[in-house]
């Protein structure tokens, strides 16, 4: 099943009567309709796959390193559906075929799993176990860095703290020395 717009604005709908509001005041007539829109968009990942995006492969001659960083990212954490956002820096060391992917194609990947409720260490992962598996690469890192809103704007209140989540596979778990030249390069300002 596909986003059912209709059933979102419904909810909506419901959810302004429940906080007190009335639905029917002019500036919130279009509102259930809004969100379900924006809610389309939000959430869109969960009808993608990583194969959708990840589909030009090139071959180049090149077996080192190639690291995307400070890919903006903004997502919407399950347990409150409000956004945490932050930057995602996606490396991976490409196979002995030199199969390499679009730079874009990460920053899309990206996209497929932050437009899905989540929670930071999963998507972390995600990421991460959707490259090794469609590029085949000998090894990949994922380091994700957000703000979630739902520690900042309401319970523990606790603006500018940062998550740091880390997803290593292949040459990135296996040899200390390349963790540390990725760690290296993500971190330099
Ligand atoms: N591990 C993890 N926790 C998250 C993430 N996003 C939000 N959380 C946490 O999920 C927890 C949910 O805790 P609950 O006690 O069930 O909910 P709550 O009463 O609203 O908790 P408070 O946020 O502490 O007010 C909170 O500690 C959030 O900080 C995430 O991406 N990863
Ligand atoms: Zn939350």
């Amino acid at each position: 099943m596909n986003i059912d717009q209709a059933r979102i604005e419904k909810a909506v709908r419901e959810i302004l009567i429940a906080i007190g509001e009335d639905p029917d005041r002019d500036g919130l007539l279009d509102t259930p309709a809004r969100v379900a829109r924006a809610y389309a968009e939000q959430f869109s990942g969960l009808h993608q796959q990583p194969e959708d995006v990840l589909t030009k492969v090139f071959d180049v001659d090149h077996d080192e390193m190639v690291l995307v960083r400070d890919i903006e990212v903004y997502s919407t954490c399950e347990h409150h559906l409000v956004p945490f956002h932050g930057v995602a820096h996606v490396g991976y060391i490409p196979n002995d075929k030199g199969q390499v992917t679009g730079l874009s194609k990460l920053a899309r990947l990206v996209d497929v799993y932050a437009r899905r409720p989540q929670v930071q260490e999963r998507m972390t992962s995600q990421i991460a176990d959707a490259l090794m598996r469609v590029l085949e690469p000998r090894g990949v890192i994922v380091v994700i860095e957000a703000e979630h809103l739902c520690m900042t704007m309401r319970g523990v209140r606790k603006p500018g703290a940062k998550t740091l989540t880390s997803a290593v596979r292949g040459d990135f778990r296996t040899s200390d020395k390349t963790r540390a030249e990725a760690m290296s390069l993500i971190l330099c300002r």
